[in-house]
């Protein structure tokens, strides 16, 4: 029997279970027991866990599970929350630089409770008749859609993600409907294998969609079930887009011990 000691996060209802890993003190953790530490009946409950590990180049290093228990490409949602939990650690001066399985990030804290996090460039954006797909950390596939809220999601989503282009892989797959001066956003998440209440990199994607084609800075305001965050980036180019911030809050639910098998 294993002793866990873990914090529970959630940025805009995007929950994750979080480790401080910076001793190595979870390493034995294996994926069948991060999927049972996920689980909504029989463990915590969480889209995702992360460790807070060390790393001798930046203030810390992020690893990322989704909840199906394998590690995945970059959570934007998770990756504010982790700076803000090395924050509360006492890591860093406010301004953090961590490394992440897409590559270098900077977070930056408003507060105790609000992560602005930046995210890769961007340096393709595929564009179809009814669709967008691009890489903003994680791979999206986005759709506009009339009415949002009318759209199933799970079934939806679950279809294309699976379809014959994406099954190998996988995508998450983002509704979008224009919505007051921005979008409001809903997903279905590859590897938790259904809608979250909010997505980070959807989020970032689907905002970089709706961008006008003028190159200039722009501020998209997102809405998810979860709550509002905020899109910030540079179009340099006819599919190019950098400088790339995702903002919002990132919030300690509670903490507490379990011990697993
Ligand atoms: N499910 C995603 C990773 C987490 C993305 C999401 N939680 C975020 O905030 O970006 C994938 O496997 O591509």
């Amino acid at each position: 029997m294993q002793q866990i000691h873990f914090y529970k996060y959630q940025g805009t209802g995007n929950d994750f279970v979080i480790m401080d890993n910076r001793q190595g003190q979870y390493d034995w953790l294996t994926n069948e027991q991060v999927n049972e530490l996920c689980d909504r009946r029989f463990g915590i409950g969480a889209d995702g866990l992360m460790l807070l590990n060390k790393s001798e180049d930046y203030d810390f290093a992020m690893k990322y599970y989704n909840s199906d228990g394998r590690e995945s490409s970059m959570c934007g949602n998770g990756g504010r929350c982790l700076a803000a939990f090395a924050h509360k650690m006492g890591v860093g001066d406010g301004n953090l630089y961590f490394i992440a399985v897409d590559g270098e990030h900077e977070a930056t804290m408003d507060g105790e409770n609000w992560v602005n996090l930046k995210m890769q460039d961007v340096d393709f954006v595929e564009q179809g008749p009814l669709h967008y797909y691009l890489n903003t950390g994680s791979p999206h596939f986005v759709k506009y859609v009339d009415d949002v809220q009318a759209v199933d999601v799970f079934n939806e989503g679950r279809q294309i993600r699976y379809n014959e282009r994406f099954a190998a892989e996988g995508t998450n797959v983002n509704f979008v409907q224009p919505f007051e001066n921005g979008i409001f956003v809903r997903t279905y998440e590859r590897g938790v294998e259904d809608e979250t209440y909010s997505c980070g990199t959807g989020v970032t994607a689907a905002a970089i969609t709706f961008a006008g084609k003028e190159e200039k800075e722009y501020v998209v305001p997102v809405q998810t079930l979860g709550g509002q965050l905020e899109v910030r980036f540079t179009r340099t180019g006819e599919r190019t887009f950098s400088n790339i911030w995702l903002c919002g809050p990132a919030t300690l639910v509670f903490e507490g011990q379990i011990t697993i098998g």
